[in-house]
Order: C-alpha cells, then sequence, then structure tokens
C-alpha cells in the first residue's frame, strides 16, 4: 500500500482570499458540500477574528461536516485569534485549529519587527495555547520557502515540541524552485527529532507558475498534507490545483509512493461551482478541469485519439467528470476525424464522396473557427444535391445596392463539361441571378416559394434556403442549397429546384 497524502482543501479560506473571489456563508456552504462530495481530507473554512461573517462560515461548515471531515480555522499567533477559532470549532466534531507566524527574515524584520528568539517563543506559546482547546493543532510558518534552513528547524522543532499534530511549510510567496523547495523539506525531515511522528504539510503558492511542481517536490521528499484549493484559487496567482495534485499523485502512485482518498469524478462539477461562486472564470486551457484539456482540434491528433485515446490523452476524461474526449472539427482537421464524427451522425461516406464532403468542410472550416454537426449535414446533403445534376454552379457574383441596379453574372458547367456564363439585370439580386440561371437552363418554370433559415450556430452560421418552382404542368419542385453567403444558398436552391425539374422531364422522356 502506498502512502496516504491528506488533501487539505484551502479553497474557502486562501481561496476566498483572491481579490474578487469572496463568498457569503450560504455561497461557502455550498462549496462545502461539493467538498464533502469530493472526500477531502480537511476543509479549511476560514478565518475565525477576520469577520463575524468568517466566524459563522467557519461554525456551520463545521456543523455540516460532522465526521467526514477535519474542519480547520485559521489563526495568528495571537490569543484572541486562537479564542475565536475555538469557540467556532466548539461543536465540531473533528477540530483543527491552524495557527502560526512568519519565520523569513523579510517576515522577522520587516513584518512583524521581532527577533529570532521571540518567534521561537511565540511559535511555542500559540501551539500550546491552541492545544489547551483542541487535541489536532497545525502550525505553519509563514514565508518559510525564503527562511534560513537551521532557523526553521528549530521553529519546527519548537513547535512539534509543543505539541502540534502537523507542522506546515509553506512558500508563502511561490520564491522557490520546486527542487531546492524539496531539498528544504529532506532537510527538516533529516533534522527535526521526531518530525516522523506528524503529518507534514506543504502549502504553495504560484506566483512563479510552480504551485503544483512544489507540492509534488514536497510529497516526493516527505510531506505527507497538500493544501491546495479548486481550480487553483488563491492570494495573488493562486495556490496549487487540487486537480492538478491529485491526477498527478494518481498518474505517478507507484514511483511517488503515494495516493489521496479524493473523488476525481467530482473534479468538473467542482470547477464549475467554484467558478460560478465566484465568478473567477477557468481559463479554457487549464489542466484537468479548463474547457479545451480533452479537446482535440488537430488531425494528427485527432486520428490518433480515435485509433487509440492514450495516444494523446494521459486521463480519462471519465475519471474527472469530463465525460468523454472531445473531437473538435476545424480547418486543422483530417479526413479520419470528418469521417468519424459523419459515422456519428449516421452518414457512411468513403473514397470520392469523402473527399467531395472534406474538400467542402475545408473551405467552410477556413472562414469558421469551428465545423458544427448541423454545418455537417448541410454539406453532406449540398454534395448529394449536386450528384445527379444536370447543371452544376461554378460561379455567381452579384451587384446591388443603392443607387445600382442589381447585376448577377452566373456560371454553369452543364453535363458535356461546358462551361456557360450568363449575365443579366433583375429588381433586387435573386431576381437578377434567377434570370441569369434561366438564361442558360431556358426551362420553363414560376417561382412560387422562397424561404431562408439559419441552420448553424454564430453569425457565421450557415444560411439554408429553401426554393419552390412549379412548371407549365403544375408539377412543383423543391430545391435547397446552404453556404455561409445567404446569395450563394439561393443560387444554389434555384439551381437544385431546377435540376430537379430537368431530370424529372428527362425521366418522362424515356
Ligand atoms: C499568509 C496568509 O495568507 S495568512 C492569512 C491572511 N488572511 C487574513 O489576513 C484574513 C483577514 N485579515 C483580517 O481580518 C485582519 O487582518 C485581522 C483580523 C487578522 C487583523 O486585523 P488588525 O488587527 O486590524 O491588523 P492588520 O491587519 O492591520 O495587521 C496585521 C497585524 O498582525 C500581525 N501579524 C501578521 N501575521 C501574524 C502572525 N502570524 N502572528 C502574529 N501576528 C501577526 C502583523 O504584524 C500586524 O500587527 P502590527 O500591526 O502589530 O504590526
Ligand atoms: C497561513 C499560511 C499557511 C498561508 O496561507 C501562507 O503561508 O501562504
Amino acid at each position: 500500500m502506498t502512502r496516504k497524502i491528506q488533501i487539505f482543501d484551502t479553497t474557502l479560506r486562501d481561496g476566498e482570499q483572491s481579490p474578487g473571489a469572496s463568498m457569503n456563508t450560504e455561497e461557502k456552504l455550498v462549496v462545502a458540500r461539493q467538498l464533502l462530495r469530493l472526500n477531502v481530507d480537511v476543509i479549511e473554512a476560514g478565518f475565525p477574528i477576520s469577520s463575524p461573517g468568517d466566524f459563522e462560515s467557519v461554525r456551520r461548515i463545521a456543523e455540516l461536516a460532522g465526521d467526514q471531515a477535519t474542519v480547520c480555522a485559521l489563526t495568528r499567533a495571537v490569543e484572541k485569534d486562537i479564542d475565536s477559532a475555538a469557540d467556532a470549532l466548539k461543536y465540531c466534531k473533528r477540530p483543527r485549529i491552524h495557527t502560526g507566524i512568519g519565520v523569513s527574515p523579510s517576515h522577522l524584520q520587516d513584518k512583524l519587527r521581532i527577533s529570532e528568539e521571540e518567534c521561537l517563543k511565540r511559535t511555542a506559546h500559540c501551539v500550546s495555547y491552541a492545544k489547551q482547546y483542541v487535541e489536532d493543532v497545525q502550525f505553519y510558518a509563514e514565508d518559510a520557502g525564503r527562511s534560513d534552513y537551521d532557523f526553521l528547524v528549530r521553529v519546527i522543532q519548537t513547535a512539534i515540541d509543543n505539541g502540534a499534530t502537523v507542522v506546515n511549510i509553506p512558500d508563502t510567496t511561490g520564491y522557490s524552485l520546486p527542487e531546492e523547495f524539496g531539498r528544504r523539506i529532506k532537510y527538516l525531515m533529516d533534522n527535526v527529532d521526531g518530525i516522523e511522528n506528524v503529518t507534514v504539510a506543504v502549502h504553495c503558492h504560484n506566483d512563479l507558475g510552480m504551485a503544483t511542481a512544489l507540492a509534488m517536490e514536497g510529497v516526493k521528499n516527505g510531506a505527507t498534507q497538500i493544501e491546495c484549493t479548486i481550480n487553483g484559487l488563491g492570494e495573488r496567482a493562486g495556490n496549487t490545483a487540487m486537480e492538478e495534485v491529485v491526477m498527478a499523485i494518481k498518474m505517478h502512485e507507484q514511483e511517488l509512493d503515494a495516493h489521496t482518498d479524493v473523488n476525481t469524478r467530482e473534479f468538473l462539477k467542482a470547477s464549475r461551482l467554484v467558478s460560478s461562486i465566484t465568478g473567477m472564470s477557468v481559463q479554457a486551457n487549464k489542466a484537468i478541469v479548463g474547457a479545451n484539456a480533452f479537446a482535440h482540434s488537430s488531425g494528427i491528433h485527432q486520428d490518433g485519439v480515435l485509433k487509440k485515446r492514450d495516444t494523446y490523452e494521459i486521463i480519462d476524461p471519465a475519471d474527472v467528470g469530463a465525460g468523454q474526449s472531445q473531437i473538435v472539427l476545424t480547418a486543422r482537421s483530417g479526413h479520419a476525424a470528418l469521417k468519424h464524427r459523419l459515422e456519428e451522425l449516421g452518414y457512411d461516406l468513403e473514397g470520392e464522396a469523402l473527399d467531395q464532403v472534406y474538400g467542402a468542410f475545408l473551405d467552410l472550416a477556413d472562414k469558421k473557427k469551428e465545423v458544427y454537426d448541423e454545418d455537417l449535414e448541410s454539406l453532406v446533403n449540398e454534395r448529394d444535391r449536386n450528384e445527379n445534376a444536370i447543371y452544376v454552379l461554378e460561379g455567381v457574383q452579384i451587384s446591388c445596392g443603392f443607387p445600382l441596379t442589381p447585376t448577377a453574372t452566373v456560371t454553369l458547367r452543364n453535363q458535356a463539361d461546358q462551361v456557360v456564363t450568363a449575365c443579366e439585370f433583375g429588381t433586387g439580386p435573386i431576381d437578377a441571378m434567377c434570370k441569369a440561371i434561366d438564361k442558360i437552363v431556358q426551362v420553363d418554370n414560376d417561382l412560387t416559394e422562397f424561404a431562408v433559415q439559419s441552420v448553424t450556430r454564430g453569425i457565421d452560421a450557415l444560411g439554408e434556403v429553401t426554393i419552390r418552382v412549379t412548371d407549365p404542368e403544375g408539377a412543383i419542385y423543391t430545391g435547397r442549397g446552404s453556404d455561409g453567403d445567404i446569395v450563394v444558398s439561393s443560387t444554389k436552391a434555384y439551381l437544385n429546384a431546377l435540376n430537379r425539374l430537368l431530370n424529372d422531364k428527362k425521366e418522362h422522356r424515356k
């Protein structure tokens, strides 16, 4: 059995310190319920001395959690903070007080303005003071990442000697390089007496984008608790993202000799919930929970994933509650992805037929960011319409507007492969286009119906036009055409109706 790594969630405390991410008590309770579904080990619910609202949140979350998770409250190394935390956790089944003090030269000299000896004295006092209230006391050595190695050993030794059950080594400013942070943890493991009897925690910030790497180095060197948040929310650039460390541990369980008990299938739900409550959106390329985390849009990758998912995916999206891998059709997609999607839509195209639709697909994809299912259906229908066509559209050019006379120039290819062009005026662009086609096709008909519909999403949607024509005997022929340009759709639709009329007449002559 590998080492169990405790997951300490601080979304409701450090996460909430993100500018703009503050949550009220009801919102915190909603997030806490999701944290329980994730099965985290510890929920840091707030900093009770900071406001009556935060006090109440800690109290209510403690009530909610029952004995399912440890609930932790943060304090400074200050008696009144600890009294308030103890009060908020009074009815908690598994209470933990998290107290501590700055230990780096910067924090000692510039913030706290105390000597190292005073820091050690306050360390001893805050831990033993909290210990009067609860058995489980976690001590943090703030800004440990920039502290002197040997002074840090003395601080942590003092905390343990005074009863700390967990010692938290934060890289508060996200300053460290991962390997160096790992060395620091190892140094503590090797030099603090009795450290093997307590839990060693890491709490890392993302100022250099390395919060996850720092936490992993901590685990490699002996830490068995990771402090983290959903979506990596947290002060400044944020904290270690829970979804990232948990999945990294899951992927590398044997080499890290580590596992967690987190229910990873709840990750996407948790991410969306926290994002909607805090209003902090998740970047599309965010690991594990970003919109693109399991989306493939380039042909080579799509081909690989369709042959075997793990050619380009290390995580099964279902494992993090993200359903299935997504194949996004774009101008970078190849035949494999197009064929796959067409098959899912019920079209089984091969060889030349597939090549024709692929050509039309690329033309469209160069104009649009993404090609949707409705676009594909239109492209396939368009190809089917052209298959038995007597006249195929080679080009259409319209000039119209105020005060121009609408003019259409249409070029068609007939079955004898002759290309014919005609130009006509009209009362409007559609009228001009129909007259130009009539000049080439020369078949008696009346246009009796014209309807336009947007078949796909967005401003760059395909427009589908339906046209009905009636021949002198009263037979009705329906034509359809689709394109991003509504005049081109109309031209295709009119030609499609005339082709059907001509094919019908040909059948009758047989
Ligand atoms: C690294 C972290 O993320 S720690 C968590 C950060 N979270 C918060 O700050 C929670 C919200 N904070 C608050 O509500 C308030 O700042 C309070 C209630 C904690 C304190 O409010 P105030 O008493 O008005 O103090 P203020 O915020 O102006 O200054 C902080 C004081 O705490 C001291 N202090 C800071 N950290 C510690 C510590 N760990 N132990 C003891 N004292 C500390 C500072 O030196 C300063 O004291 P000074 O004015 O005597 O120099
Ligand atoms: C309170 C401590 C753990 C903290 O948030 C930090 O050092 O960043």
